[in-house]
């Protein structure tokens, strides 16, 4: 039997990584608001598109914070976050939802989900995904590191050192694949199982991209920072 140990330096790199990830919250005022506000696929539109652009920004602070992030070329690191906000705050609201929210919570903001604009077709697949994280009962050094992970993805659109990309991924890839050893010891698939929800992660990007499209036909407006991550208007 193998003996599996995290080194230092790795458990370093963890620590780094957690406090990062659970460093930014959510604002608690749109948390609140999720509660008070009507029910109309304006009002939800908004809160959400509130609550789209402070994931945003705690996707940017969260990506600042993984070592060795800032030191790839700076066009790369606009690739990287462009290339990977839509995953990273799928895998971040999966989690909101299927973990965070004080119970009530969850039914609201589904609520307001189903009725906001998006059509059915994108639903399914959105709620899927959720379900899919929920069942995985991920400790939050591996939601952390698999946020990473995602955000590493040497091969996003215009990136032009890939290398110095996938060195960054690879050393995440194995603090995740010890721990995985270590908490889930009665489920050595459990690492792969993980790394199979980054694929499906993947196909939401292009549902992603159809919501913003309809949500735009209908005159939708977004903030400029979500204008700007997505290329859209
Ligand atoms: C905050 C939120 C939570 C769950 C579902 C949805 C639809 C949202 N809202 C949006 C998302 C989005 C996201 F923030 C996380 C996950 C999946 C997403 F579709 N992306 C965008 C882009 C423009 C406007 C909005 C309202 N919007």
């Amino acid at each position: 039997k193998e003996k599996i140990e995290i080194t230092k330096e790795q458990q370093a790199l963890m620590k780094i990584i957690l406090d990062a990830y659970n460093r930014h919250q959510i604002p608690q005022d749109v948390a609140k608001k999720l509660l008070q506000d009507q029910y109309s696929a304006e009002e939800n539109f908004l809160l959400l598109t509130e609550m789209a652009t402070s994931q945003v920004q705690v996707l940017v602070e969260f990506t600042k914070n993984i070592p060795g992030f800032l030191s790839l070329d700076h066009e790369d690191q606009i690739a990287l976050l462009k290339g990977s906000a839509v995953e990273a705050m799928f895998l971040r609201s999966a989690q909101v939802f299927s973990r965070k929210m004080p119970k009530g919570h969850t039914e609201v903001l589904e609520a307001r989900i189903r009725k906001s604009g998006i059509s059915e077709e994108f639903m399914t697949p959105m709620f899927n995904f959720y379900k899919s994280i929920g069942e995985l009962h991920m400790v939050q050094e591996e939601q952390a590191l698999l946020t990473a992970i995602t955000i590493l993805t040497p091969d996003r659109p215009h990136v032009k050192d890939q290398h110095a990309v996938e060195r960054l991924q690879e050393s995440m890839l194995d603090v995740l694949r010890k721990l995985c050893a270590l908490q889930h010891p009665q489920e050595p698939q459990y690492f792969a199982r993980l790394l199979g929800r980054l694929t499906e992660l993947r196909t939401l990007n292009h549902y992603h991209t159809e919501m913003l499209t309809s949500w735009r036909m209908n005159d939708h407006k977004f903030t400029p920072l979500l204008c700007e991550i997505w290329d859209v208007q």
